[in-house]
């Protein structure tokens, strides 16, 4: 098996900034489109643009490294995680893309040992894509048939005493995720869909993104790299790292909380979901 020998991270995650280019390319062509969704057991739409950009992305990362798993949102169920293999979620917000705000994402991140070492999420049509190996940089996604990114490297704000910005989910929110935020002094709350959240934290542009609410692997695995490589932390109940590749758990998360300052990881009390304990 190919074992990425002789490259490092920030290699690996320019080629997969450049897969998410390409499935990105795809979904805008398919953003005008008449979209036929489909509601998945899980009560998510998906559509035929989250198949293709699907189908594309593990295409691409097959052809770059024969034989590592891909774990991917539409065919989950038909692919073993290993000690390496990669996180997909080639359409994150498609309720997002299905209503036309562009705030949804391609993410893609390789896990080793449980956690992710190289991660790209992208906003096709933001024209922002992050990525991270051992440092975590934010670029534009060129247009035509031009391939620089011109990328600068990104970095957290230090927390202010008052008037966090969090950052909450356009179309999920429940109680936990409230009474969680409740004891932190926010001053902005930001709806934004998808990884982005993790996205501007890593940028500096929001303190906290709370989710206490139903998430899978493929929805934060790569955020969760870039952010923590951009100085910031996603953590669980007790203030444990997320980790992935729990086939076992249908790959759900438990709830976790996204902070750019890490001084703000004792003020948080997660509740521990009891499916992923
Ligand atoms: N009931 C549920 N079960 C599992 N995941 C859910 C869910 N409700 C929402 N999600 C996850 O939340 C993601 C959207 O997050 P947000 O609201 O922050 O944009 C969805 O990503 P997809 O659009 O890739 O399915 C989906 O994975
Ligand atoms: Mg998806």
């Amino acid at each position: 098996m190919m074992r990425f020998d002789g490259q490092a991270p920030d290699e690996i995650a320019l080629r997969l900034a450049q897969i998410a280019l390409e499935a990105g390319r795809v979904l805008r062509t398919m953003e005008s489109a008449l979209i036929d969704k489909r509601i998945k057991d899980d009560g998510t739409p998906t559509t035929a643009a989250d198949l293709a950009a699907e189908a594309l992305i593990i295409q691409r990362l097959n052809e770059a490294w024969d034989g590592v798993p891909v774990v991917a949102e539409e065919t989950s169920s038909t692919v073993q995680p290993d000690d390496y293999f990669f996180l997909v979620d080639p359409l994150d917000g498609t309720g997002d893309f299905i209503h036309g705000t562009g705030e949804y994402s391609v993410n893609i991140a390789l896990i080793r040992g449980q956690r992710p070492v190289a991660a790209v999420v992208a906003a096709p049509a933001m024209g922002s894509i992050w990525i991270a190996g051992d440092t975590a940089r934010r670029g534009s996604l060129p247009s035509g048939q031009d391939t620089d990114f011109a990328w600068q490297d990104t970095r957290v704000r230090p927390a202010p005493e008052a008037d966090l910005v969090a950052l909450v989910s356009r179309r999920h929110g429940d109680i936990a995720t409230e009474a969680c935020l409740s004891v932190l002094s926010i001053g902005t709350r930001r709806m934004t869909s998808s990884a982005l959240k993790f996205c501007l934290i890593a940028s500096g542009e929001a303190d906290v993104y709370v989710r206490c609410g139903p998430t899978m692997e493929w929805d934060t695995a790569a955020g969760d790299h870039i952010l923590c490589r951009a100085g910031g932390s996603v953590v669980g109940p007790g203030g444990v790292p997320l980790t992935y590749g729990h086939e076992d758990r249908g790959y759900r998360n438990g709830p976790f909380a996204a902070i750019g300052d890490t001084a703000l990881a004792p003020k948080l009390d997660l509740p521990v979901a009891a499916s992923v304990a």
